[in-house]
């Protein structure tokens, strides 16, 4: 009997014990669970995890509102007209530019919008101008072949419904001095007028920097080209955002490119750090920078009759067919016509009945943008500011001031100041391309690697905890 109870005693017990072990292992097992669950949503979901990061940092596929994908611009620049760019653009026709190179003092008469308090603390703020020798003398006189105004063939008589996006080749003999109704420029002004060397001045890091700077971006962005709430606003505004969010860009990339890493030593290099803060770290920005260089791209590829019948006369016989031979290199470019034939599409611009009425209206804020170029306190930030944004204007009045259906049916003309800016401008923007594309594999790596540093960090701690649970409850499911 005695023997009986001991045995269902030990039974009893026993039948405990194996109750308490499940019991042990069933809240182990739920916490193990729990636990498992907050890993894989932390890494998985969680918006800011390196996995979103880098997808988002991808950039694929057609460039928003183009006609060519991301892959083939890298390639195309890369190949045909990144070189052929660069030698163009050291001709003596598209080196020297024309502008009004003010003194500090003088700088409130031009600006219309605010004196400026003068921000610069560089000597590379200033601009280096060229001695009346160096200059080409053809470029001092005004042209002497300008075409009277009769002369020019006129574009009546097409169908009204089809877009025409040629331009008549046959109205360019010269270089006119007409209006450009997206800038405020007024190159008839003489007196004040002076050409820089742009190999001399190049654009890079110049120290202009705080609230005067500051001021320039905030009034181009908040006053003449708002930030479009996606689906709120009209494409035509998204455009003039995007090229300006575009240009701002390149001007970054520029001064990243070329900054002064120890003053005292006068080191100048790679500021891959600043580049990725105020560029690569923001997909969007780049994006703009592909979106404007395609559209500049357009301009310059629908005005190539025009260009390819323009006068690159300097006075210097080999070094003017040079550059007449690279622009017709560039414009009959075989890969570039198979590669990416119609780069944007403006005839989707413009449509409907307020057409008219939205191209004004964008038409001013652009040339208020123009005007605020001369508001820079920056002697070299100013000049390429205002040749950067008289290249857009050139861009805006190839693309849309001058077709089949313009009021004024007149056929384009442009001054050698906006020739000079356009293919200017669209080498600045091929230069930030081939510099994002080169560069930013390896920063995004390094980000990418300082992100999961923390990350890797985090993980090793989890498996602690996971570790030391485990190890907790095994060793209740042994008792
Ligand atoms: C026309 C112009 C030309 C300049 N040229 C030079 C130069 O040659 N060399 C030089 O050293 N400095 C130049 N600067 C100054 C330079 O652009 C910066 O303003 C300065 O370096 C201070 O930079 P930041 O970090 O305050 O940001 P900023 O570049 O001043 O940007 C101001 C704000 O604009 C927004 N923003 C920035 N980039 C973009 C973008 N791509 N798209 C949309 N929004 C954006 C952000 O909210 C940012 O905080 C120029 C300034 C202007 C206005």
């Amino acid at each position: 009997m005695v023997e009986a109870e001991v045995i269902m005693k030990k039974k009893n017990e026993e039948e405990r014990g194996g109750k308490r072990r499940w019991g042990w292992a069933a809240i182990g097992a739920v916490l193990m669970v729990l636990v498992a669950i907050s890993i894989t949503s932390k890494y998985t979901k969680n918006p800011n995890s390196c996995q979103c990061a880098q997808d988002s940092r991808k950039y694929t596929g057609i460039v928003e509102d183009c006609c060519c994908d991301y892959e083939t611009v890298d390639s195309i620049n890369g190949a045909v007209l990144h070189p052929l760019l660069q030698e163009l653009v050291t001709t003596p026709f598209f080196r020297y530019f024309k502008t009004k190179t003010l003194p500090q003092v003088k700088l409130w008469c031009d600006c219309p919008f605010w004196p400026d308090d003068g921000m610069c603390k560089l000597r590379d703020c200033s601009v280096c101008e060229c001695p009346e020798t160096e200059f080409p003398e053809l470029f001092k006189k005004p042209s002497q072949y300008a075409l009277p105004s009769d002369d020019l063939k006129c574009q009546e008589g097409k169908p009204e419904a089809a877009v025409d996006r040629t331009l008549d080749s046959k109205a360019f003999r010269g270089w006119m001095e007409v209006d450009n109704p997206w800038t405020n420029d007024d190159e008839t002004d003489n007196s004040e007028m002076t050409y820089v060397n742009l190999l001399l001045n190049p654009e890079r890091y110049t120290g202009y920097t705080g609230p005067s700077a500051r001021r320039i971006w905030d009034a181009v962005y908040s006053e003449n080209c708002p930030q479009y709430a996606s689906g709120e606003s009209c494409q035509e505004k998204k455009v003039l955002y995007k090229l300006i969010s575009g240009l701002h860009s390149s001007i970054s990339i520029h001064i990243a490119s070329d900054y002064l890493l120890d003053e005292a030593k006068s080191l100048w290099g790679k500021n891959l750090d600043l580049m990725y803060d105020r560029v690569l770290r923001y997909p969007d920005r780049v994006r703009n920078l592909y979106f404007t260089y395609l559209f500049v791209l357009r301009a310059v590829t629908k005005a190539k009759n025009y260009l390819e019948q323009a006068e690159y006369e300097t006075g210097n016989h080999d070094e003017d067919l040079k550059a007449q031979s690279l622009i017709r290199q560039l414009l009959y470019n075989p890969k570039l016509q198979a590669a990416c034939p119609l780069p944007f599409d403006e005839a989707k611009l413009w449509q409907g009945q307020s057409g008219p009425e939205l191209k004004q209206q964008i038409q001013k804020q652009f040339r208020n943008i123009s005007a605020l170029m001369d508001c820079v306190g920056c002697e070299k930030c100013r000049l390429w500011g205002k040749l950067q944004v008289l290249g857009l204007g050139t861009a805006l009045k190839i693309l849309f001031s001058v077709d089949g259906h313009s009021q004024s049916n007149q056929p384009l003309q442009l001054q050698r100041n906006e020739v000079i800016a356009l293919v200017n401008l669209l080498n600045r923007l091929s230069e930030s391309i081939k510099f994002v594309q080169e560069v930013s594999p390896s920063i995004e790596k390094k980000m990418d690697g300082l992100l999961s540093e923390p990350i890797a960090e985090e993980f090793s701690s989890w498996r602690r905890i996971w570790e030391a649970v485990g190890g907790f409850w095994l060793k209740k499911l042994q008792l």
